[in-house]
């Protein structure tokens, strides 16, 4: 199966998780078809809204300003596109799962807005890593996305 990836990225640290990730795949398939293949999508300010018509997971890094994450209000910055992306022409439909990027120190607003991705079109979050990820994530999270993969090819 091949899964798409989505992702925005403003510093770099979600693209090269998508990269290194994607180049994780390959091997993994290399030594086993049913491994999935990743492809990957950046998502920008400038990238014409298109219809997904396959399955794909998003990566999203946090960005805020104002708010404590808890009972403050708080706005989603920097990262709107990948918003309006998954909102339009029902493309949050074909979702399968959210991924965060963050940082730790950020406390209570943690990958707050993959958790604000989730809760609004309503799919699981199912992964979070800190900065660009470092090996043993990328590799548990791939491992997630097997699974995901297995069980998606199983409904249908
Ligand atoms: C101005 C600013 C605000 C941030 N706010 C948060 C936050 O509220 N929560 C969080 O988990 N990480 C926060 N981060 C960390 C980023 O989400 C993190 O560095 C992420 O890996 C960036 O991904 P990117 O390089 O793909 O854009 C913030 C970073 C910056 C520069």
């Amino acid at each position: 199966m091949i899964l798409n990836l989505l992702y925005i990225s403003i510093s770099g640290n979600s693209r090269s998780f998508a990269k290194r990730i994607q180049q994780l795949s390959e091997v993994k398939h290399e030594e086993n078809s049913d491994c999935p293949l990743i492809h990957i999508k950046e998502i920008h300010d400038n990238v014409k809204i298109e219809e997904e018509t396959s399955p794909y997971v998003v990566v999203v890094p946090t960005y805020l300003e104002g708010g404590n994450g808890l009972d403050s209000g708080d706005q989603e910055i920097m990262t709107e596109s990948l918003r309006d992306y998954l909102d339009s022409q029902e493309n949050h439909q074909l979702c399968l799962g959210i991924i965060g990027s963050g940082n730790k120190n950020f406390a209570h607003q943690y990958c707050l807005t993959a958790k604000q991705y989730a809760q609004q079109f309503d799919v699981p979050m199912i992964a979070d890593f800190e900065l660009r990820g470092n090996p043993k994530e990328i590799e548990k999270i791939y491992t997630i996305l097997c699974d995901i993969c297995q069980n998606y090819e199983a409904k249908d």
